[in-house]
């Protein structure tokens, strides 16, 4: 496991903790339930596929712990707005304080502000945070297996789908893949393989590329980081990756519905 890693997940048992004192899970429960109903992440990104375009999920993320303060100007119902009218498929919503400056209101204001899918973007490692994103909205959370065990991946895996919710399942590499498809993860998720390396930060689509062999037919491929423009869609469609997860080219864009536009290209 990568420094960063280790040092966000040792802040997130904190968080766990701080969650639970601040609510009874069966109050978590009930928010959860109250919540509006989940708008089918990965029916959003399919069907996007399926009609022959680049899916894309554009990313609301105000800083990274590789690039520091990416945008100042951070508003992130207008930013959502802008992706929405650029042609995302989806959203994501950073909501880690400490590390992305994120916060749970930008997703609930992001998600207000439209009507796509979002999928909160944090380091879930514990049946509460599952709970916690659905009460605020989220369509789909995302599961890093180099965070969890085989055995927890699955136990967070049921949990998500018992509340509805999609689930991205990340790797970084031919280990870690292993590992996600001998869990026996049912429906209603997705891979996603990051190009950034989370020791050394350095990003490669090549760690897309490279991992394609491997993959069984038929399983939908998320290509996560590093997707700085219309070439680098074009490269991985050549090699058949539809649906990209793009964060930091479209926030530092001035009008990031363009910038989307011309990623997604005809
Ligand atoms: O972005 C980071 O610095 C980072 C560091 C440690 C763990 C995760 C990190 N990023 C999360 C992501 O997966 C990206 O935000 C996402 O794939 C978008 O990447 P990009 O288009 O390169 O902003």
């Amino acid at each position: 496991m990568s420094d960063i890693l280790d040092t966000i997940l040792a802040r997130k048992a904190v968080e766990i903790g701080l969650l639970q004192q601040r609510y009874s899970r069966s109050a978590l429960d009930a928010l959860a339930r109250a919540a509006d109903a989940p708008r089918g992440f990965i029916a959003a990104l399919e069907s996007r596929a399926a009609a022959g375009s680049a899916a894309v999920i554009a990313e609301v993320k105000r800083a990274s712990p590789s690039k520091g303060l990416i945008r100042e100007d951070f508003d992130p119902a207008w930013l959502a707005r802008e992706y929405a009218d650029g042609g995302a498929a989806c959203l994501s919503v950073l909501t880690d304080e400490k590390f992305f400056q994120g916060h749970n209101a930008f997703l609930v204001q992001a998600r207000a502000a439209c009507t796509l899918p979002v999928i909160r973007k944090d380091f879930i490692v514990d049946e509460w945070q599952v709970v916690e994103a659905r009460a605020i909205g989220a369509d789909c959370i995302l599961l890093i297996a180099a965070a969890l065990s085989p055995a927890r991946l699955k136990a967070l895996y049921d949990a998500a789908r018992a509340w509805q919710l999609d689930v991205l399942v990340e790797i970084h590499d031919g280990d870690e893949l292993d590992q996600v498809l001998a869990a026996g993860l049912g429906d209603g998720w997705l891979l996603g393989i990051n190009n950034r390396n989370l020791r050394s930060f350095e990003t490669r689509l090549e760690t897309t590329l490279d991992l394609l062999p491997r993959l069984p037919a038929g399983l939908p491929v998320v290509t996560e980081s590093g997707i700085a423009g219309a070439a680098d869609v074009a490269r991985m469609r050549a090699a058949g990756v539809d649906r990209f997860l793009v964060g930091e080219s479209l926030m530092r864009q001035p009008q990031p519905s363009a910038a989307l536009r011309a990623l997604i290209g005809g």
